[in-house]
């Protein structure tokens, strides 16, 4: 999986991405954009539960294409289930999607309106397969929790996130980043859009259940307030950077209250 031979620019973008990854012009392709009123209702999808109360960050990465948060994922202490999934699914990382300065870089869109930026939890079916690698090539094998981000009101949390981009400048870092639980990151309602999708960038595996959660989170216009490229990362990160950089231990020992979801 070399992490240069695809990427966002004008020589290297989505539209290119078939040549190198031919399933992009498969059947069931995300991003898509989703149209509430010729979505079906199903009256057998129950809500989705979340379990992250045991949650354990190792790190934060720069892979070149995105800021990754991964988890320990060796047993079921964070799991999403029910709503669309036989069985529960477990939390691997999370990451985010930027646009381009002043863009909005959502990928999934709502009656065509994009949003500031989009949240993707990624969770793998350890029930079925050995390991991540050989769940995100399966049908069944990931179930990726969408989440929009908008402006609006400063979020508490997100600058712990935003802080600690400083440590991974660049493409191949990574950094510490215990004790974060991104239960914190959840909107009040956990009413959702679900399809059978794909990865949505290479190696665009057809083997996402995709679960988009209807209410945005609120980031404030501060938080993206200058946005800067992450330099040796093949994708233009826009990532909001705070003026204010706070000590990574300091932002986590205040991070002891979990949201409530209900
Ligand atoms: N946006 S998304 O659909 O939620 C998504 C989910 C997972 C992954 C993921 O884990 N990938 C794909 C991209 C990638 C790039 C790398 O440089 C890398 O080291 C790992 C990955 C992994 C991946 C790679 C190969 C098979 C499966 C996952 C990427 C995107
Ligand atoms: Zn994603």
């Amino acid at each position: 999986m070399t992490g240069h031979d695809w990427g966002y620019g004008v020589e290297d973008g989505p539209s290119l991405w078939h040549q190198n990854y031919p399933i992009a012009e498969g059947s069931r392709q995300s991003p898509i954009d989703i149209l509430p009123q010729t979505a079906s209702h199903d009256p057998s999808l129950g809500p989705i539960a979340l379990k992250y109360d045991q949650c354990t960050s190792i790190n934060i990465a720069n892979n070149g294409h995105s800021v990754v948060v991964e988890f320990e994922d060796s047993d079921d202490r964070s799991v999403i289930q029910g709503g669309p999934l036989d069985n529960p699914y477990r939390l691997k990382q999370f990451h985010f999607h930027w646009g381009g300065k002043g863009c909005r870089g959502s990928e999934h869109t709502v009656e065509g309106h994009s949003y500031a930026s989009e949240l993707h939890l990624v969770h793998w079916n350890a029930v079925k397969y050995e390991t991540f690698g050989e769940a995100a090539t399966a049908p069944d094998g990931l179930a990726v929790l969408g989440i929009f981000l908008e402006t609006g009101d400063d979020h508490r949390w997100l600058h712990t996130i935003t802080d600690a981009l400083y440590m991974v400048k660049f493409k191949g870092s990574v950094t510490n980043f215990k004790s974060f639980n991104p239960k914190c990151l959840l909107p009040s309602s956990l009413h959702y859009w679900t399809y059978l999708g794909s990865l949505t960038t290479p190696p665009l595996h057809e083997s996402v259940t995709w679960i988009v959660l209807k209410e945005p989170i609120a980031v404030s216009e501060k938080q993206p307030a200058h946005s800067w490229w992450i330099p040796g990362s093949s994708h233009y990160g826009w990532f909001p950077i705070q003026t204010s950089q706070m000590e990574l231990s300091l932002a986590f020992a205040a991070h002891k209250t979990t949201a409530s979801t209900e």
